[in-house]
Formats: C-alpha cells, sequence, structure tokens
C-alpha cells in the first residue's frame, strides 16, 4: 500500500506534525506559517525550485535546526527542542558522506555499533539491509572503489539499518547522472513498497516528485502552495506557480479575458490578430461575473489534439509550424495561437516541419484559468 486513500486517512495517525512553524534566518523569514501532516506509511515529496526552503523544512523536522516559532510531532510526540538522535528518524543526504577509510560493512555498522546494538542484530540489519539495496557483493568494498550510484545505496543503507519510523532524504539522487538516477528511483519507490515506512524526500525535480509521492507539498518562498496527490497537482494546479512549475514541456499561458456570453463564461484571448474564444462552460461559478476579468488560460500541450480529430472539438483553429523539437518517443511544436506562442505534442510519424499547415484543437474541460493579477485558479 503506497497510496494512502482517503478512507485509509481518516483513522491513520500522524507520522509527523508539523504546525506554524517559522523558521528565520539572520531576521529573515524563510518558512513562515506552515502547516503540514504526514500520514504514517506516507511518501511525501517536498517540491520546489532552489531556495524556496525545501532543505530548510526537512531539517527542522530532523532536528539540524532550531525553530523559530512552532511545534513539530513526530508519533505524536513533541520533538521541537529533541536531539536529532532522539527523534526516530535517519536521514540521507545529497553527499553521501561515508566513511572512506571503512568498508561497506563497516559503514552499514558503524552507528549501530556506536549505539551498543548487540552483534547478531548488527549482522542481520546489515545482512537485510544489504540484500534490500544489491550491495551484498559489495559489502568488502571501501567507498573509493564503489560507483556514485553505489555509494549513495551505502548511505541509503545506512539509514535503512537504523530500523526507524521516518526517513528524510535530502536530494539524494541529485549527484548521479540521469540513468543512474532513474535507476536509484526506481530502487527507492521498491524499498518504500516493501518497508512502508513514512518517507519525506526533498527535490527540485519534478519527474521524481511525480514518479515517487503519494502526495506533494509544492513550496515557493517558504509557504506551501498546494499538498495534493501528484494527479490532483497535475489537472488541478491551484495557481500559475504550480501550473507553469509541474509538467515538460511546461504549460502554455494564454492571456485574454474572461467574459460572460448568454450567461456562460468565455476565455477571449488578448490579440490585435485571430481571435480566439474558448467555452469555459466548467467554470459555471463564474456565472455572477460582472464585466471581464484579465485571465490567463493554461493548456497543457500534452491535450492538445492534432489533424482531423481536432475538429470534434470546441476550440479549433488552423495553425502554421514554426519551431520543431523531435523528443525521441514525440515531437514537441511550437506555433501561435491568437498571435502568442503555443506549444503542443504530437506523434513522431507526423513528420511535421517548420511552414507545415495544420489543425489543432483542445478540449477546455482539460483547461486552466488563472486570475492574470493573483495567478489564483479561478
Ligand atoms: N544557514 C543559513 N543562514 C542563512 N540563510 C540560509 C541558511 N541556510 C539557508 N538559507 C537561506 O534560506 C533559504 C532556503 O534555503 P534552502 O536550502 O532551504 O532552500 P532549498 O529550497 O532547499 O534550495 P536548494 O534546492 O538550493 O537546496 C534560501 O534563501 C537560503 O539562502
Amino acid at each position: 500500500m503506497t497510496h494512502l486513500s482517503t478512507a485509509a486517512r481518516a483513522d491513520n495517525p500522524y507520522s509527523v506534525a508539523i504546525r506554524d512553524l517559522d523558521l528565520d534566518f539572520d531576521g529573515v523569514r524563510v518558512l513562515r506559517s506552515l502547516n503540514l501532516n504526514i500520514h504514517k506509511g506516507e511518501f511525501l515529496v517536498l517540491l520546489g525550485s532552489s531556495g524556496c526552503g525545501k532543505s530548510t523544512l526537512l531539517n527542522c523536522i530532523a532536528g539540524l535546526l532550531d525553530i523559530t516559532d512552532g511545534q513539530i510531532l513526530i508519533n505524536d510526540r513533541d520533538v521541537t527542542w529533541e536531539e536529532p538522535k532522539d527523534r526516530d528518524i535517519a536521514m540521507v543526504f545529497q553527499s553521501y558522506a561515508l566513511y572512506p577509510q571503512m568498508t561497506v560493512e563497516k559503514n552499514l555498522s558503524f552507528a549501530l555499533k556506536v549505539a551498543g546494538v548487540n552483534k547478531e542484530e548488527i549482522q542481520r540489519r546489515v545482512s537485510k539491509a544489504a540484500e534490500m539495496l544489491h550491495l551484498t557483493p559489495l559489502l568488502q568494498r571501501k567507498p573509493a572503489a564503489l560507483s556514485g550510484g553505489q555509494r549513495q545505496r551505502v548511505a541509503i543503507g545506512r539509514a535503512l539499518v537504523r530500523d526507524v519510523d521516518v526517513f528524510l532524504f535530502d536530494e539524494p539522487l541529485s549527484n548521479l547522472d540521469a540513468k543512474l538516477r532513474t535507476e536509484l528511483r526506481v530502487e527507492i519507490k521498491r524499498l518504500h513498497q516493501q518497508l512502508n515506512n513514512t518517507m519525506i524526500y526533498v527535490t527540485h525535480d519534478q519527474i521524481e516528485a511525480l514518479t515517487l509521492a503519494d502526495r506533494i507539498a509544492i513550496m515557493k518562498e517558504g509557504v506551501i502552495q498546494q499538498l495534493d496527490t501528484p494527479q490532483t497537482i497535475y489537472n488541478k494546479p491551484v495557481n500559475r506557480f504550480v501550473a507553469g512549475f509541474i509538467g515538460s514541456p511546461g504549460m502554455n499561458f494564454l492571456q485574454g479575458q474572461l467574459q460572460l456570453q448568454d450567461s456562460q463564461p468565455w476565455f477571449i484571448a488578448d490579440s490585435a490578430l485571430a481571435g480566439l474564444s474558448v467555452p469555459l462552460t466548467h467554470y459555471p461559478f463564474c456565472a455572477d461575473l460582472t464585466g471581464s476579468k484579465a485571465v490567463e488560460l493554461g493548456v497543457r500541450p500534452e491535450h492538445v489534439v492534432v489533424g482531423e480529430a481536432a475538429t470534434a472539438l470546441p476550440v479549433c483553429q488552423e495553425v502554421g509550424v514554426e519551431i520543431v523539437e523531435p523528443m525521441g518517443s514525440d515531437t514537441l511544436a511550437w506555433t501561435r495561437l491568437a498571435g502568442q506562442a503555443f506549444s503542443f505534442r504530437t506523434d513522431t510519424e507526423l513528420n511535421l516541419k517548420p511552414g507545415d499547415r495544420l489543425l489543432i484543437g483542445f478540449d477546455p474541460a482539460r483547461a486552466s484559468c488563472f486570475d492574470a493579477r493573483s495567478g489564483e485558479r479561478i
């Protein structure tokens, strides 16, 4: 069980609860009034661009930073002022931080020995972790004789042997090349499925977040913008920031006005050139709109339909292709819609070339509409 259903959550206690957390660095507020409840067994990803405060939040949970205000509970116990070692957590960092003079086996067992765990138990936990992480043949090697991926596996193993409830990962894959990252990502997912521990994972990589998380907390400037399942964040981003951050290639944003026509909301694109009107019947709550409102309409490139099939959709226009970017499995093409830059994904077989003309369309029900001023979803 990696995905916790709403029903399961109702009687599922929190593993980690963060209440009204503030954190200042030299008088500058980095985390503000942050509240976050993480369920037992949940894989929660903290996602955001560099400097948004995600590592700071993880370090607060780990006890590596003193918070300015608020409370942190782990398994219903207030640990706000407890030492990291007393918090029942284990952390994996971006830099593997292995002891270079020790073998893999010693790296794995060292903390347990210091903690006074008996020999048989150490042996049992080290063998189990080594087996889960495919490290058994490497136990007698030293870190210098390991690849980056193998070193990070040892670092994960070192957390694993601690046998704690909560694992914290701070960008554990970002020092690895793309192929290794993908491989280890799958390993981490497998590990979570086997162990069912709570995992809190920091990354700036949206693919890691979407593939690993039960829920994603997407952050900007020390504030959680949206906390939800990957699917909901992808399909119903709460604001333009989240919409632009999630999805690759990025969402298209068309500038325009939200207006009522015959009591139905419409998006009318700002354009001195070809017009574009999009019925937004899935926004019925706009029925009390007066006048018009400046908005941006978000359309994902993969939701654009190309060719004859587009004629069946409420929005369909003929466009000229400007730029073609082949991406292997499919192709990203750039055009203009109502005079505004617009991209769409299409089949490589179409063999599009700059200058080609074709029909494109989209279903407005899959589009998102954002207030141009506040950026909030309408
Ligand atoms: N020890 C510190 N003293 C002062 N400011 C700090 C300190 N550590 C972090 N900051 C600031 O706090 C903010 C949040 O940093 P944090 O490392 O949490 O960001 P992040 O989202 O994890 O980014 P990255 O992905 O680059 O690590 C940044 O503006 C950073 O400059």
